[in-house]
């Protein structure tokens, strides 16, 4: 019997827009094109008020309102498939389209209905967290939770779009804004040290919605993310010893372990802060990162109030979640490392010592 082939054929990078400014969201129907006649528009139960302002720029098309589960329990199996449901009672087509209005879990679940549906449909994103407009609504990943841990279902699915009006953060409550920062600082440790610069010199800026300082924190870090994303959208790996998508995973192997323990009482930003503290200890520890650096971790996560000490688990516990993270491989646990500033590694397998006597740093301990 021949054994055939296919061939593999790249996908076409058909680009989006991603726009950030104050009032924006008539820029929403630019972006779905002009085939849809009926809009899914998702939202959770608290952001309704938000949803219908998105859904006034829609008086073209037939909306079909999804209401999901806030933050996390939104992002699960029986989600999905009510809302597939939903879909299929109201004969929603290829040609239909999906905009989300939401956090990072809207957008995540949103996204991931919108990639499964037939396939997948359009799908547009207008992200009203900070942190769910410098990386959730980019990029293409979507997910939802299973009992075994964080984001373990899902699939790649670019957006045709995303709107971020800064004016949506107004009603933000502080501590969702500085989770965001957690995902701003990653960025700059991982490639643009210059947003650790603007937020060590005004802290305060930064936890302003209106701020020109925290408008350039946003543009920056969507930059790092596009730039990220457009080498290797499926996180199959980089070029020139550069670890590709990965890098975005900065900090997130012990953070989703963190928030599972947690049951998600810890924010997703705040863990991966948390994360970020550990990891660069493990660095330190392997003889990677240099003592000032590992340092500066914490010095500028705190200077905006993101937690930098946990022992609210055992570590036994934290090490089972963080072997099923999606880096590993068979037993081995992979960590996306930093070398020095804005140069991130992978470091492979280390010891159980070495992960335990991080997580005593992190807690506190050593
Ligand atoms: N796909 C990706 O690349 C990616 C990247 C980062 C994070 N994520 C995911 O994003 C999620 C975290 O996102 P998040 O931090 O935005 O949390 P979230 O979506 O849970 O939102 C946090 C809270 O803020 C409220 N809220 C949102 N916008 C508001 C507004 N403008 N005014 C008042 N309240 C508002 C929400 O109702 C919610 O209670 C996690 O599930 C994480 O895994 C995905
Ligand atoms: O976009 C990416 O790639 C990221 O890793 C961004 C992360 O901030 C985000 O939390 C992502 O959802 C984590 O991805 P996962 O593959 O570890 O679930
Ligand atoms: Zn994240």
């Amino acid at each position: 019997m021949p054994v055939r082939r296919s061939a593999v054929v790249p996908e076409p990078a058909e680009g989006y827009d991603v726009v950030v400014g104050h009032g924006v969201l008539d820029e929403v129907p630019r972006m779905l094109g002009e085939a849809p006649e009926r809009v899914a528009v998702c939202y959770a139960e608290p952001l309704s008020g938000l949803a219908e302002r998105v859904i006034a720029q829609l008086h073209a098309y037939e909306v079909l309102r999804l209401e999901l589960p806030d933050g996390e329990v939104g992002k699960t199996g029986p989600v999905a498939l009510a809302a597939w449901e939903r879909l299929g009672a109201a004969g929603f087509t290829r040609s239909d389209a999906v905009v989300t209005v939401g956090g990072g879990a809207t957008t995540d679940m949103g996204g991931f209905i919108a990639a499964t549906w037939l396939r997948g449909v359009r799908v547009v994103h207008v992200p009203t967290t900070l942190l769910a407009m410098v990386d959730a609504a980019v990029g293409g990943k979507t997910g939802m939770n299973t009992s075994a841990g964080k984001n373990l279902v899902g699939s790649f699915h670019e957006p045709a779009g995303v709107v971020c009006d800064l004016d949506l953060l107004g009603t933000l409550p502080e501590p969702e804004l500085i989770a965001g920062l957690g995902e701003v600082v990653k960025c700059g440790f991982i490639a643009d040290p210059e947003i650790l610069a603007l937020v060590e010199r005004c802290p305060a800026d930064a936890l302003e919605p209106r701020s020109g300082e925290l408008r350039e924190l946003v543009e920056r870090a969507i930059a790092v993310k596009i730039a990220v994303v457009q080498e290797d959208l499926r996180e199959t790996g980089g070029r020139d010893g550069h670890p590709g998508r990965e890098v975005l995973n900065y900090g997130h192997t012990m953070a989703h372990a963190i928030e599972k323990a947690t049951q998600y009482a810890v924010r997703h930003g705040e863990a991966v802060a948390l994360g970020m503290v550990y990891v660069a200890e493990l660095a330190r520890l392997a003889g990677r990162l240099d003592d000032e650096v590992a340092a500066r971790h914490a010095s500028v996560l705190a200077s905006v109030g993101l937690p930098v000490r946990f022992a609210g688990a055992s570590f036994e516990e934290l090490l089972a979640t963080m072997r099923i993270d999606k880096k590993a491989r068979g037993s081995r646990l992979r960590f996306l490392v930093l070398d020095g500033l804005a140069r991130p590694a992978i470091l492979t397998d280390p010891s159980e010592d070495l992960l335990r006597a991080a997580y005593e740093h992190l807690a506190g301990a050593r």
